[in-house]
């Protein structure tokens, strides 16, 4: 596994938190936290996240493996964690047992839902999902609550479409139901003839990584293969030989249809009374998806029907179907107990697969599994590695310039960039995490920033503008703007109303750059006082004096005004937090109008 070390960055301290938060972006507070990772390339993206959260007295991260796991992955897994392999646990039992885990593994077996999210009292950092649908995952409930939500996606692509496969071929020449008569010894040549595969059409629905797969075996089995996916790249497609078509031309032309999309709102039953009545008669369906995607009901009248002559189904509405479910007794249906992904190979390649994401995703690396948060590649994270510390600290600092700290509602920022392609998800992530945590004891990250800014009512606007030069440097400054509010250090508001602050990177490090319409340059470590003053000689030593009384050292001073004797701005930057005293006393100053003190 390549990994990329970068050293951990000095940031805030914090109190310990259960949440995921991006606030020390690259490191966290389990061992080996302070790097990256590319273990998981195939998507090339990636996201960071870390945690600062409570681990258990091994002062490991606890993870709870809640359905049977590959030894591989659990070797993985108990090299960094102490893991708990609990299966079959109630609903009640899996939300008692949350709050003292880390991280949770599940197959398709467990409802990780709203309750379970609520019940983790926000330890729960990462869900693993063994495997690629994560319709039992309650995503929106992860992402309200900063969970990371990571799948194994590659793995077990084969295993399904090998089992697609199978299905076809059993159901097209009654292996199973031939099995079963002769085992319950009877000798039925004549009842169990079947239908040949070649020549026939084949609709694939859903021309993803499952369903490419079956359509090169189709392909290979001398089958007519046709595709409907209305994102499926027409490359893909071409690669293959087969044509995409309209849904409607799909399952009107098809011998054999077989179903390959995730469970979504819009796939739900989307073969029902009025798709089967489209579909040719004598049509066969496959389905190793999702048993949602048809609607089972629909498929028995179809069946007895006669348009669907019949069925192979792996997957149930609801599993285990109940035992009298007319479609796992109904004569022409051929059923496996949602066994497309359960090869040996597959499960031992997925349980790496996931352990390797969620220890990934604990540690803080990059996970490139994420599916409830925007993906970063690497190479742009540690390019934008400077900039996001400077802007989720030209947030904080934008907030605390409010008076009152609150009822910030619209923000804009502006990225000066030479880049056109300048990725700025990450970055309005860090302002919109800069901007609410310290108006609020919500911890923001890359999974919940967006989610977390809506909630609260906060409308981020983001504008590029575009520098010509050179493209080496991705970002020339940020600025970030509050509009309607009034500011408690008058200076920082622009004259258009908004308070306004801008920075940019010098030598790696973040730099303050301008407040309101003053020029300053302070770096953004520590925290800092700003003082606005008419411009005199003596004031730098009148307020160096005070803090140096107080004890608290000075790292930074800098000094814009409009013109020389008029207004200018003092930015300070000091180690330590100033008494309320000395604040008071540098404010007293005779010169000194105004003055504020801004933690970073
Ligand atoms: N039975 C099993 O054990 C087993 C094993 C692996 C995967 N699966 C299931 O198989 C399905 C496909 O898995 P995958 O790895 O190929 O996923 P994938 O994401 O690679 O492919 C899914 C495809 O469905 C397409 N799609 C989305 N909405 C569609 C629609 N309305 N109509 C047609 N196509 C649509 C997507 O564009 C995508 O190309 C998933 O439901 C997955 O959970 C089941
Ligand atoms: O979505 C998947 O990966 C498959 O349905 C496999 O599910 P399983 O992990 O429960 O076998």
């Amino acid at each position: 596994m390549a990994s990329l070390k970068i050293p951990t960055l000095k940031t805030p301290s914090h109190s310990l938190s259960s949440k995921l938060s991006l606030r020390s972006a690259f490191s966290a507070n389990f061992p080996n936290s302070a790097h990256f990772s590319r273990s998981q390339p195939q998507r090339g993206r990636v996201l960071i996240l870390t945690s600062a959260a409570s681990s258990s007295s091994s002062n490991k991260p606890t993870v709870l493996v809640a359905e049977k796991l590959g030894e591989a992955g659990l070797t993985l897994l108990k090299e960094f964690a102490d893991v708990d392999c609990s299966h079959n646990l109630s609903p009640e039992e899996l939300r008692s047992k949350i709050s003292l885990c880390d991280a949770l593994i599940v197959r398709s077996g467990t409802k990780v839902n709203r309750a379970v999210f609520e019940s983790s009292g926000g330890r729960l950092k990462v869900v693993g999902r063994a495997g690629v649908g994560i319709d039992n995952v309650d995503l929106a409930a992860a992402t309200e609550h900063g969970c990371l939500v990571v799948n194994a996606p590659t793995a077990n692509t084969v295993a399904a479409a090998e089992h697609g496969i199978a299905l076809l071929a059993a159901m097209a020449r009654n292996v199973a139901q031939a099995d079963a008569s002769i085992k319950s010894g009877k000798w039925q040549r004549n009842k169990y003839v079947g239908v040949s595969l070649v020549g026939k059409t084949l609709a694939v629905l859903g021309f993803g990584k499952v369903g490419s797969e079956v359509a090169r075996r189709a392909k290979g089995l001398g089958m007519h293969v046709i595709a409907h996916d209305p994102y499926a790249p027409a490359e893909r497609a071409r690669a293959i030989g087969v044509e995409l078509v309209s849904f409607d031309e799909a399952i009107g032309a098809a011998d054999f249809i077989s179903m390959h999309m995730p469970l979504t709102p819009a796939t739900s039953n989307m073969l029902n009374n009025e798709t089967f009545a489209k579909m040719k008669k004598g049509v066969r369906i496959v389905n190793v998806a999702r048993g949602g995607v048809v609607d089972e009901e629909a498929l028995v009248r179809a069946l007895d029907a006669g348009i669907v002559a019949q069925a192979a189904l792996d997957v149930f509405s609801e599993e285990p179907p109940k035992q009298d479910n007319k479609l796992v007794q109904h004569e022409m249906v051929t059923v496996t107990p949602h066994l497309g992904a359960s090869t040996m190979e597959a499960q031992e390649g997925v349980a790496i697969e996931i352990a390797e994401a969620v220890v990934g995703a604990l540690k803080g690396e990059l996970a490139a599994t994420a599916v409830n948060a925007p993906m970063v590649p690497a190479e742009v994270l540690l390019e934008l590695k400077p900039y996001v510390i400077l802007a989720e600290k030209l947030g904080r600092l934008a907030v605390q310039l409010v008076a009152g700290g609150s009822g910030v509602k619209t923000v804009k920022v502006s990225y000066a960039s030479s880049r056109p392609d300048l990725d700025t998800r990450l970055l309005r992530a860090m302002i919109t995490k800069g901007i609410i945590e310290p108006i609020s004891d919500i911890y923001v990250n890359l999974v919940n920033a967006d989610y977390t800014a809506k909630q609260r009512g906060l409308r981020i606007t983001e504008e590029h503008i575009h520098l010509d030069g050179s493209h080496e440097i991705p970002l020339e400054f940020i600025k970030v703007q509050i509009a309607d509010v009034k500011s408690k250090f008058a200076s920082a508001t622009s004259k258009s109303g908004e308070i306004k602050v801008e920075g940019r990177v010098k030598d790696g490090i973040p730099h303050l750059t301008k407040v309101g319409s003053f020029r300053v340059d302070v770096s953004l470590e520590g925290s800092i006082i700003l003082c606005r003053q008419v411009d005199q000689p003596g004031m730098i030593g009148k307020v160096g004096s005070i803090l140096g009384e107080e004890n608290v050292n000075v790292s930074f001073m800098s000094v814009g005004r409009v013109a020389p004797r008029k207004h200018a701005v003092m930015a300070i930057g000091v180690d330590d937090q100033p008494r309320k005293e000395s604040l008071k006393r540098i404010g007293e100053v005779p010169a000194i109008e105004e003055s504020v003190f801004l933690k970073l």
